[in-house]
């Protein structure tokens, strides 16, 4: 029996010692030290089993099967217990110490896998290869031979409860040729195993991070020395524990294609198009990573697909965070542009999505051709409904294929392959007429799709699936004739058995006699225990052998209940026996037409984004934006996607759209400036997002939120909005955006978009004022390209007379009976003041500190028009802040100045003692001190 079995974790309460990698370790120096044999017993087979198997598997947690359970040994048993809350128990004894244990169900492994997973964990799953009756053969001691049959890290996992539908999973390999000079060449090679995607491109160190945070991988395998170099640490450190350090053997660049050739069957790479030597070795380095983790079995990979340098507008991480494409600044999917956008009815199509918001195109051609297939499905709603009605109930192919090719799937993967199938020779039939290139491409894959791999899955697979293939139960009735004989035995047998209970029941008088079944006793007769006599006495005897006494029944066999056992056990097996071979010869089938198969779900997927951004901008009334090589930029009533459907779904309130024109002016061969100064709350950060966000949708092939936009190609985008701190690299607020803004001034060339949200903020007024005039002035005069620049410095609006491309930009607000209302309107022009303070009673600031702060804005202005600053900070009363009431305490001067007014009598006066009169009062007036 299973050790362990019947356990069921539970939380763990019990202290435990420290571990780690360094205690993983020790652990197994220790279990592998030789000691004295005389004092202390060599470990048991088992163990000894164990200790060899870890041993090759030093950084993994080690998932030892046994029976029906998974157990963990040593600090892998304490670790696991901490990670996953799982009683930590012990087994035995090692080197005289009691054996730390902790298992967990295999039934359950994957969502114990996920957890681990998650928390960066790696994992070796070890399992029984040979069945038991063979160890047993080889003597009564010796163990069942055990392997590891796979690695699951976090870039290599396929199973369905382990994946998000809509997220692709990538792995990625990172690799340097050259050494660590200046003349290094650095490439990219990522997969997502679930599906087969396999790509290819070279970047360098400056743009590596902007690369691999486009591509979002989930482990990232560099070569022992690049993950060490101290040049390269720092990019690398950003991505934490997902990039992780694999021999220099894996990324040897002499063998790479070799290797590449080898794993893809083909003599060349010339028919998969050009690859330079470090894109060969970073593609290597990923096969050899994925037959490391895999070991036997080989994942169905497309072919390698390289993706030209240039090819896609470059969004470094900060960017991309603070655009929220992808995910919230907090990390949620919820709230991000993706979210809002995304109405694919597959998990394929979200997948889709998600890659291209994280890489829009450059080349106007190729987004023409994406904006035509959605233009298509704009025109021809019906066609667009029909295709989401059939695309909206199918499983997801491309994850079910890749399961199968490696060998990890079941009956429900064979059934979603038949169901792609089906459905996708289905829509290629019904899309006809004149299409799009691109849809016509995708229907022509459609069409091609393997009708001879259909046939035997849709004649033989049932319409209910089991999950696990030994469940049996997925061959449809009929389908095979033999199978078909087995099952009838069967199910005969289970009748007789109920016959067989009602004739004893008969004959014996008892009527609540039971044929029962456990794995123990296989089949057996029940009575209570005052009915046994009629079993044990009279001729009773001679038929029912006695079995099992309980505490309240007692169990019994006959010879015609074993015989019969038998014979159902038979029938079984060999029922399951023939499924199981079905179920590998309809793989094999299907396996074989991987390639097809794989081009028909990246067809279908195509159909689903392309209807699905028809959808969208029907639904949210979006225009086509005319995109070319020019260096335009104009946006005509403009909105933020997710901030107008968060309006629509708080407030009601609607979003008020806004031009944008950053084209070059009439005379000028580069983009312009906007400088846009506007009251906190105003809505100058969503304006500038949604102009940012205005040009990915354009790139990526999809309509855009405005009534009109042209969008001359924008080859790098950046975004540098509101301020956080890097605590963890070591860098204060202000650090970090000066490091992001030096980025910017330093890389942006003319085709770049910049986004600047209050430079200059985070430091001293005038040097933050400073700062913030030298960046615009370089982004004009150096950069030169297409740049939004919110502020709330007023100083620089006076750069506009100077710098003949910066045009001043302002949110327009509404005074009414002291109140700030904000219009959210951007026209030209420059605002005359911040409106920070009712920002701040609007926020709920006690009132007395909202009133304090009027008081010193007054005095500031005055001090900005002539007066000095510390005299300033000297009519600011230490306590005045306490100050309740809302009017200012009044001087003595006033007090005096009005007893003297009361006494004044206008009528009486001569018009010469009335101006002495006003000198004299005036004289009152003056400040005193
Ligand atoms: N065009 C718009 N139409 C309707 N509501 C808007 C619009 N723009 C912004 N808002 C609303 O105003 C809020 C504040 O906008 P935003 O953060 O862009 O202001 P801001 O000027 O950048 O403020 P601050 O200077 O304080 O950062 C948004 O959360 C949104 O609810």
């Amino acid at each position: 029996m299973a050790a362990g079995a019947g356990r069921v974790p539970t939380p763990q309460t019990a202290a435990l010692p420290p571990t780690g990698r360094q205690g993983r370790k020790r652990t197994i120096e220790a279990m592998t030290a030789q000691t004295d044999a005389a004092a202390t017993p060599p470990p048991t087979p088992m163990m000894a089993q164990y200790i060899e198997i870890k041993s090759a598997n030093p950084d993994c947690l080690l998932f030892y099967r046994m029976g029906d359970f998974y157990e963990l040994f040593f600090d892998d048993a304490v670790e696991a217990s901490r990670a996953l809350g799982i009683t930590l128990t012990k087994r035995g004894k090692h080197l005289g110490d009691d054996i730390p244990m902790a298992g967990v169900p295999v039934v359950s492994a994957d969502d114990y896998l996920h957890k681990l997973i998650a928390l960066g964990h790696r994992v070796a799953v070890c399992e029984q290869v040979e069945d038991p009756a063979e160890a047993r053969k080889r003597g009564a001691k010796s163990v069942v031979r055990r392997d590891v049959v796979r690695l699951v890290t976090p870039g290599t996992i396929t199973e369905e409860t382990l994946l998000e539908p809509g997220r692709p999973n990538y792995l990625m390999a990172l690799a340097r040729l050259g050494g660590s000079g200046p003349g290094a060449t650095f490439a990219l090679a990522w997969t997502d195993l679930s599906t087969g995607s396999f790509r290819l491109a070279e970047t360098d160190m400056a743009r590596l991070s902007t690369d691999i945070a486009a591509i979002e991988p989930s482990e990232l395998v560099v070569a022992d020395p690049v993950f060490h170099d101290e040049a390269v640490q720092p990019l690398l450190r950003r991505f934490g524990r997902t990039a992780r350090p694999e021999p220099q053997a894996l990324f040897d660049g002499a063998t790479a294609e070799e290797r590449l050739c080898r794993f893809f069957g083909v003599a060349t790479l010339e028919g998969f198009g050009g690859f330079t030597r470090v894109e060969l070795a970073a593609g290597a380095a990923l096969i050899a990573y994925l037959g490391k983790t895999q070991l036997a079995a080989r994942p169905a990979l497309q072919r390698p697909e390289r993706i030209a340098p240039g090819s896609l507008m470059q969004i470094d991480p900060a960017t991309r965070a603070s655009l929220e494409l992808t995910r919230t600044i907090s990390g949620k999917r919820q709230g991000s542009l993706l979210a809002t956008i995304d109405r694919t009815v597959t998990g394929a199509g979200g997948r889709l999505l998600a890659g291209r918001l994280a890489g829009p195109l450059t080349d106007p051609a190729a987004i023409r051709e994406r904006q035509a297939s959605v233009a298509h499905f704009i025109a021809d709603m019906t066609a667009r409904q029909r295709l989401r009605a059939t695309l909206g109930g199918l499983p997801d192919t491309e994850r079910a294929l890749s399961r199968l090719s490696l060998g990890r799937g079941g009956p429900r993967d064979l059934a979603a392959i038949r169901d792609g199938l089906q459905a996708g020779l289905a829509i290629a039939a019904s899309l006809d007429g004149d299409l799009p290139a691109e849809l016509a491409r995708a229907a022509a894959a459609l069409a091609a799709l393997p009708r001879h791999c259909l046939e035997p899955l849709a004649a033989t697979l049932a319409d209910d699936m089991p999950l696990s293939k030994r469940d049996g139960g997925f061959v449809r009735e009929g389908a095979i004739a033999e199978l078909d004989e087995a099952r009838a035995l069967r199910e005969n047998s289970r009748r007789v058995i109920a016959e067989l209970q009602g004739r004893y029941a008969a004959e014996t008088g008892v009527r609540n006699l039971r044929i029962k079944h456990n794995n123990v006793l296989g089949y057996f007769v029940e009575v209570s225990d005052g009915q046994a006599k009629a079993l044990t006495e009279g001729e009773g005897v001679a038929r029912f052998i006695h079995r099992q006494t309980m505490a309240s029944a007692m169990r019994f066999t006959t010879t015609e209940l074993s015989e019969l056992e038998s014979r159902i056990a038979g029938a079984a097996s060999e029922a399951l026996r023939i499924e199981l071979a079905t179920f590998d010869r309809l793989a094999d089938t299907v396996v074989g037409c991987a390639d097809a198969i794989q081009r028909g779900a990246e067809a279908l997927a195509v159909l689903d984004v392309s209807a699905a951004l028809a959808e969208l901008a029907v639904a949210e009334d979006w225009t086509a934006p005319l995109v070319d090589d020019s260096l335009a930029f104009h946006v005509e009533c403009g909105r933020h996607p997710v901030v107008e459907a968060a309006l629509k779904a708080g407030s009601g309130d609607p979003f008020v759209a806004n031009d944008c024109d950053l084209s070059p002016p009439d005379d000028a061969d580069a983009g312009a400036i906007w400088l846009l100064t506007g009251p906190n709350m105003g809505g100058k950060s969503t304006f500038l997002r949604q102009n940012a966000l205005v040009a990915v949708l354009a790139q990526i092939g999809s309509y855009v939120p405005a009534t009109r936009a042209h969008i001359g190609i924008v080859d790098r985008l950046f975004s540098r909005v509101g301020a956080s701190d890097d605590l963890a690299e070591g860098r204060s607020t202000f650090m970090v955006e000066m490091v992001e803004t030096a980025a910017i001034l330093n890389q942006s060339g003319e085709r770049a978009l910049v986004i600047l949200d209050e430079i200059g903020r985070g430091t001293a007024t005038y040097d933050g004022l400073s700062i913030a005039f030298a960046a615009v002035e370089h982004l004009h005069e150096v950069n030169r390209c297409r740049a939004l620049f919110a502020t709330h410095f007023h100083e620089m609006t006076a750069l506009a007379a100077r710098l003949g491309r910066m045009k001043n930009a302002t949110m327009r607000v509404k005074e009414w009976e002291g109140e700030v209302i904000f219009l959210h309107e951007v026209k030209p022009g420059v605002a005359d003041r911040s409106y920070g303070i009712q920002v701040a009673k609007l926020a709920g600031l006690p009132t007395q500190a909202v009133e304090r702060a009027r008081q010193v804005l007054i005095q500031l202005e005055r001090g900005e028009q002539g007066e000095k600053r510390s005299a300033f900070v000297d009519d600011l009363p230490l306590f005045s802040a306490v100050v309740r009431r809302s009017e200012a305490p009044e001087r003595p001067a006033d007090t005096a100045l009005r007893d003297a007014l009361a006494e004044v009598d206008p009528d009486s006066l001569s018009p010469r003692e009335a101006l002495e009169e006003l000198y004299r009062l005036k004289g009152l007036a003056k400040p005193q001190g």
